[in-house]
């Protein structure tokens, strides 16, 4: 049988190769292994693809060898290595450098494992004294190799909001999130669901924003727990549960979520209509539906249909369908990066420049769909004002009979607090709010 680190680098090279590390975790972390395995190589996997730009410079000041001439299973092997020396107080330094040395000799040859040993306990005597770019002279350089983050993310940040910001923003992305849950409304409250995930071994901690939201540690696996199967709750970072409190449902409205897959936004609607009226959900993936099917049985919702549709394409029997439309439009991801640090690898710059056609595209096409007096939400898990104020901005000047509608009756105080003239956006930052990075603008259509 493999070991937990084995298992790790298997996973990091899958996700060289381009697979997602959240699945690549799910199909190697199968239920025979201890759950303190499952653990230790999401740890690893989490840490390196976080970090990977600074292990990689670590390792090349301490090589004769380039790092594209080393083979994968040596490069990873160094990379969880020295991952567990810098980052890992808990493995003893003997246990970093053998196992490494070991996985070498295994996975490659004696020849290899005498050069992972030689690199790596180079860096044990040496790595109070690695040296960084200078933050004055190259701080660009100094942030992008001391947090890890590609050069292009660290010098838009930089121009967007300054140096002090950006290393904020970078140490925060950085920070594992804690994770958070929305209490299905629909089956428990708040205090039944507290009492039984105290059952089940859980710590809760009440959320910071919505009453509906609560923090949990001490978990296994969400997907071990009987209360998630029973459908008590939904994960959802507290952030995203802005979007649908900001569409101000209520029960017996007619609802359309136009990029709903995996359903968190659609069930949260649902739960806040009290399973009541009708909401129509979209994907334009036809396993992704599938998702919000899943989701919605799971969480009893019974008022959604999903159905596979592009947004994108204009369907005249929708217009002026809808009391309230959300578009939780596909985005970078750029907010998200706690949660899902194979981002920072896999995005480029002009991928952002495709995303906003797409997200003008598809706002323009779907404010159809709303009622005269209804409401538009448009949101994303992105901190890029072109994907966020720059697109409503240009809807606004193309659509005079939308204009922005007061969200602060549907936040919690402080939020509101923080919203300037006309009150009709919000942009949450992971350094500031201690959330993940999420846009909402509410909407109103005020003309024919
Ligand atoms: C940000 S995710 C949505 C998350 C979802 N609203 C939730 O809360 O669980 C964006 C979704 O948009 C879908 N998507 C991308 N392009 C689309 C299009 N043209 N039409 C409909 N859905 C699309 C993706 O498949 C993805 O599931």
């Amino acid at each position: 049988m493999k070991n937990a680190r084995e298992l790790a680098i298997e996973i990091l090279i899958d996700s060289q190769q381009g697979s997602y590390s959240n699945l690549a975790l799910n199909k190697y972390l199968t239920q025979d292994i201890p759950a303190i395995d499952r653990a230790f190589v999401t740890e690893l996997v989490y840490g390196v693809l976080k970090y990977r730009m600074k292990l990689d410079y670590i390792i090349s000041q301490f090589s004769k060898i380039e790092l594209s001439k080393m083979s994968w299973p040596v490069l990873n092997t160094l990379r969880i290595g020295i991952y567990q020396l810098m980052f890992l107080d808990k493995v003893p330094v003997f246990a970093a450098v053998n196992e490494s040395v070991n996985l070498a000799k295994k996975m490659e040859n004696p020849g290899a494992a005498r050069f992972v040993n030689a690199v790596l306990r180079n860096i044990v005597r040496n790595k109070n004294v690695i040296t960084y770019p200078d933050p004055v002279r190259h701080p660009q350089e100094f942030l992008s190799i001391y947090y890890s983050f590609p050069k292009w993310m660290v010098e838009r940040w930089i121009k967007l909001y300054g140096f002090d910001f950006t290393r904020d923003l970078c140490e925060a992305f950085n920070q594992k999130p804690r994770v958070c849950i929305r209490i299905n409304t629909l089956k428990t409250n708040k205090e039944k669901l507290k009492s039984t995930l105290e059952s089940e071994g859980v710590k809760v901690i009440p959320g910071v924003m919505f009453e509906e939201a609560f923090y949990i540690e001490d978990i296994p696996q969400l997907k071990q727990l009987k209360s998630f199967h029973d459908g008590l709750f939904q994960p959802q970072d507290e952030s995203s549960m802005i979007a649908a409190r900001a569409l101000g449902v209520r029960s017996g409205d007619m609802v359309l979520d136009v990029a709903a897959a995996p359903g968190g936004k659609t069930t949260h609607i649902a739960q806040i209509m009290a399973n009541k009226g009708s909401i129509t959900a979209w994907d334009i993936h036809p396993h992704r539906v599938e998702l919000i099917k899943e989701t919605c049985r799971r969480l009893g919702t019974t008022i959604v249909d999903a159905q596979v549709r592009d947004s994108r394409l204009k369907d005249k029997d929708m217009h002026n369908k809808f009391d309230k439309v959300l578009v939780d439009a596909p985005c970078s991801g750029l907010g998200v990066i706690r949660r899902k640090p194979d981002i920072k690898w896999s995005k480029k710059p002009e991928d952002i420049s495709v995303l906003t056609t797409e997200q003008q595209r598809i706002l323009e096409v779907c404010s159809q769909y709303v009622k005269l007096n209804g409401i538009l939400v448009y949101s994303t898990c992105s901190i890029e004002p072109e994907e966020n104020q720059q697109i409503v901005e240009a809807f606004l000047e193309n659509n005079g009979n939308f204009v922005y509608d007061d969200m602060r009756p549907y936040l919690p105080e402080k939020l509101a607090m923080e919203l300037k003239e006309p009150y009709g956006w919000i942009q949450l930052y992971p350094n500031i709010h201690k959330v993940d990075g999420f846009f909402v603008a509410r909407l109103k259509r005020v003309g024919k």
